[in-house]
């Protein structure tokens, strides 16, 4: 299995949010802070690929639907602090989501809601999203974040204008980029380090350090790559 695609095993996967109390973030044996993001939306509207694009800075070609659930990581510094985003790649299939619905709502700090705007149903599912997100629920005050993918192929079937009106709405901030763009990047990175300084500013230092926190990222080599945005 490709190192990119792996997915996680659930019961490893959820070690992690099943020791710290609900959205507090904890620190793990680095003295670094631990959020942990949800990526949810359609099917194929793009959540790996942003994904991937963030953490590695490139572009997946060829991904295979997500099974379950994948998780990255990538530590930021901010203000001399390090963050570390653990972010939880959803399945959009219904068929791949079923047995791991519970575990992707758990003790969760922050959600990106995706939609293909080149894909009008895949924005008009986005209220079924958010219901879902409040069914579980995922507090209201977690930062949420709506996120218009695939903009390098035009937004004839999701204008801004229309997605802004939604994400007023809910007040929500509002991305438009892409993952498959290398000139998107920035705009990719501005969205996780937009909830990253939120994050940053959430909640207050959680100084008890879980025991068996042993959630395996998808690669390791990620854990050593820092950005420095101060
Ligand atoms: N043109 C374009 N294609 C993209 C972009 N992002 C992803 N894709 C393509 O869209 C398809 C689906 O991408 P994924 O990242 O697997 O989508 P997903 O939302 O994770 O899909 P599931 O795992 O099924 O939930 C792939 O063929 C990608 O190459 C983008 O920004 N622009």
């Amino acid at each position: 299995m490709a190192a990119e695609h792996q997915n996680a095993d659930p019961d490893t996967a959820t070690v992690c949010d099943r020791d710290s109390l609900a959205n507090d973030s904890f620190q793990d044996s680095f003295q670094t802070r631990v959020f942990k993001i949800i990526v949810i939306g359609d099917s194929n509207v793009g959540k790996t690929c942003l994904t991937y694009r963030f953490c590695e800075a490139k572009f997946l070609k060829n991904p295979e639907a997500t099974i379950g659930v994948d998780f990255r990581e990538k530590t930021l510094e901010l203000g001399g602090e390090n963050i570390k985003l653990q972010i939880w790649d959803t399945a959009g299939q219904e068929r791949f989501r079923k047995s791991m619905v519970e575990h992707y709502y758990r003790s969760v700090h922050a959600v990106i809601f995706v939609y293909d705007v080149s894909n009008l149903a895949s924005f008009e599912n986005l209220p079924e999203w958010i219901e879902e997100c409040r069914r579980h629920s995922v507090p209201l005050n977690v930062p949420h974040i709506l996120v218009g993918n695939k903009c390098d192929l035009g937004r004839g079937e999701v204008p801004t204008s229309l997605a802004q009106r939604l994400a007023d709405s809910y007040n929500f901030p509002l991305f438009e980029t892409s993952a498959k763009d290398p000139a998107e990047k920035e705009h990719v990175d501005a969205i996780f380090l937009t909830l990253a300084h939120k994050l940053k500013n959430h909640k207050p230092l959680r100084l008890k350090q879980p025991s068996g926190s042993t959630a395996t990222p998808l690669t390791s080599e990620q854990e050593e790559k820092k950005l420095c945005f101060c």
